[in-house]
């Protein structure tokens, strides 16, 4: 724990209440709320009311005398909580890796507290602390300008006044108890690690970003870099969306699907209970509207897309993309809404391969790389092959204008031969990664072939639903990209660079990541990493191809400062800016930058950057 922690501030403020009544109000008024995405929040906030706000908290017993405390991590207290609660075997929680998307009842519980303890960390450690006067550590004294109540101490404290030992499997101990300490060690954690973090008190002209870091419990610096650069009415939309469930996007893999995105949705419905809506459908999917032009502190203001309406639309939605309905909005009967709670990984139609989980931002961003049959394309930065296993479908899409039915009876625009042979490389750094993707190849839809051209290699291939067009997929680590496996270097029609960032855009899927934020990395080492990977994959860009840059957040030191750089530096200056282009309203309300795209987290999509260029010809 950091003892230089800042707490000797005798005024605190928030919105001219104490903070404890401040949220308690919060708290209950979550509490009374029905909409959907409150009682998740509801759900998490439930199991803490009583530690936060005791009628009466039983009090540990001493048996042992005082230990030394070992940590627990929320994660692990809260699983403890629903064990009990549900009496599900250990075993049932550790066979799901992937709970925090799951749409089981029960386990959507669990990632529901998990998001509300976790994201609401530091706003309930502030009310904690605040109520308690002091934090106790080691056996110093941190004092908090309030009231004390001990019974409230006995849970926050770090070398157990109240002697309570922790070896005995805690039972003696109120799992809330629990759960209060792991949030506490966490944070401590928090605090204690490098970087210029204090507790932020609210000066008695409460400053907004410490009322939106307290508000929506955020590290203070990453509450203040999005007030500059959004604006105080925009930054807490976007706080308030990250601390609150995204919704689950699909994306159909027209490999393996042979039908549309309704035809879809009609067999998950049939086959796995599952009720979903293609996008192209759905009201919030309509228009991927243009927010704004001039959102950002620095002047960089290209496309700004959220979701409320000002008239203009650039991109139609994603074909392909598929919201899963949440079962209280299904017309259904009861037992048919049950059969619908299932986790997404057990599907008959995700084992099958004939969808992806995958955020409609995402499916924006493979989008804008506009590939058509024939081409080759390399995902620089593939990561578990995402983008990579979308670009394929979008180029053996038979369904769609710009894939493998260009026209009825050709495979794209071309028409010799090499149209009909398209090539994705996928290249990461870590090799983990490059794993994960060739574990899936087969469920996608490539099968291996020995390529007797090529030293034997083995080659995965895969046909469109007709058989006249195949995307062979690579496999490529830095050193098979730079020795030209296949290919020569500078010889790609498209590079998708989807580059390493802070996420910022995507917390909601992953609360407790802004934890893990840092001012030196957000600002610094990444803004440095994402030229060097930009620059690097520039290089692979063939005369007149295309060259995407993404990222996954909202910071424009990540974003539109990137962008503005590798276009001052030498690789850059061969490329020019590639437009959007506006389909639909008013051209007037848009900037100079209109090769970028700015998605704000929404009901559509979570928060993602894109910009693009192409390549100019030699002459
Ligand atoms: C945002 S993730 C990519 C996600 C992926 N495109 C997807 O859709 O699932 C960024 C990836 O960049 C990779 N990376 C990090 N440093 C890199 C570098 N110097 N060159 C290439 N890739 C790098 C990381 O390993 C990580 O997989």
């Amino acid at each position: 724990f950091h003892p230089s922690i800042s707490v000797d501030k005798p005024q605190y403020r928030f919105a001219h209440q104490h903070p404890y009544e401040a949220g308690k109000e919060t708290v209950e008024s979550i509490c009374r709320s029905t909409s959907w995405e409150e009682r998740l929040r509801r759900e998490a906030t439930e199991a803490l009311l009583p530690v936060f706000f005791p009628t009466s908290v039983a009090s540990p017993t001493s048996r042992n005398g005082p230990t030394e405390h070992s940590p627990i991590t929320a994660e692990a207290s809260l699983k403890r909580l629903l064990r009990k609660k549900y009496q599900y075997p250990q075993e049932e929680f550790d066979s799901d890796r992937h709970q925090n998307i799951s749409v089981n009842e029960s386990r959507g519980r669990l990632a529901a507290l998990i998001l509300g303890t976790s994201v609401m960390r530091l706003r309930h450690w502030y009310i904690v602390v605040s109520q308690n006067g002091f934090i106790l550590h080691h056996g110093a004294k941190i004092p908090i300008p309030y009231p004390l109540d001990r019974s409230l101490l006995s849970l926050v404290t770090y070398n157990d006044p109240l002697g309570v030992s922790e070896d005995e499997n805690h039972e003696h101990i109120t799992e809330e108890a629990l759960l209060v300490r792991a949030m506490v060690d966490e944070h401590a954690r928090y605090l204690s690690s490098s970087g210029n973090r204090t507790l932020p008190i609210l000066p008695s002209n409460s400053s907004r970003d410490t009322e939106l870091a307290i508000q929506y419990s955020l590290p203070p610096f990453f509450a203040s870099s999005l007030l500059l650069q959004y604006g105080y009415t925009q930054a807490q939309k976007i706080c308030e969306l990250m601390n609150s469930p995204g919704p689950i996007t699909l994306r159909r893999n027209a490999i393996q699907f042979p039908g549309s995105d309704d035809d879809l949705c009609e067999w998950l419905w049939e086959e796995d209970g599952i009720k979903a809506e293609s996008c192209n459908r759905l009201h919030s999917c309509q228009n991927i509207t243009v927010l704004s032009s001039t959102l950002t502190r620095d002047g960089s203001n290209g496309y700004v897309v959220g979701s409320s309406s000002i008239p203009g639309s650039i991109l139609p939605p994603p074909n392909g993309a598929i919201r899963i309905l949440p079962p209280e909005s299904i017309d259904a009967t009861t037992a048919e809404r049950r059969r619908s709670i299932k986790s997404i990984w057990s599907m008959r139609g995700w084992q099958n391969g004939y969808f992806e989980v995958q955020d409609a931002g995402s499916q924006i961003i493979t989008q804008s790389l506009e590939v058509r049959p024939g081409e080759s394309i390399l995902d620089y930065c593939a990561g578990n092959g995402g983008k990579s296993f979308g670009l394929a479908s979008a180029l053996l899409d038979t369904t769609s204008p710009t894939g493998g039915s260009h026209s009825n009876d050709e495979c794209g625009a071309r028409k010799d031969s090499t149209s009909r042979q398209s090539k994705i490389v996928a290249h990461d750094v870590v090799d983990e990664r490059l794993r994960q993707i060739k574990g899936s190849l087969k469920r996608v839809g490539f099968t291996a072939r020995v390529d007797a051209n090529n030293d034997n290699d083995t080659v995965y291939v895969a046909q469109n639903r007709r058989g006249d067009c195949e995307c062979t997929f690579q496999i490529a680590t830095s050193s098979d990209l730079d020795a030209g496996i296949d290919c020569i270097a500078s010889c790609f029609d498209a590079v998708l660079v989807d580059a390493p960032c802070s996420s910022t855009g995507v917390l909601r899927r992953r609360p407790a990541q802004r934890w893990d934020l840092t001012e030196k990395q957000m600002y610094e080492e990444l803004p440095k990493l994402q030229l060097e990977v930009l620059e690097k994959a520039a290089s692979f860009v063939a005369e007149g191809g295309r060259l995407v840059y993404s990222t996954c957040s909202l910071l424009t030191e990540e974003n539109d400062f990137v962008a503005r750089k590798f276009e001052q530096s030498t690789v850059g200056s061969g490329f020019e800016r590639w437009d959007f282009s506006l389909i639909r309203g008013n051209d007037s309300l848009l900037s100079e930058d209109r090769h970028t795209l700015t998605l704000l987290p929404s009901e559509i999509s979570d928060g993602f950057f894109i910009a693009r260029w192409k390549r100019g010809t030699k002459v």
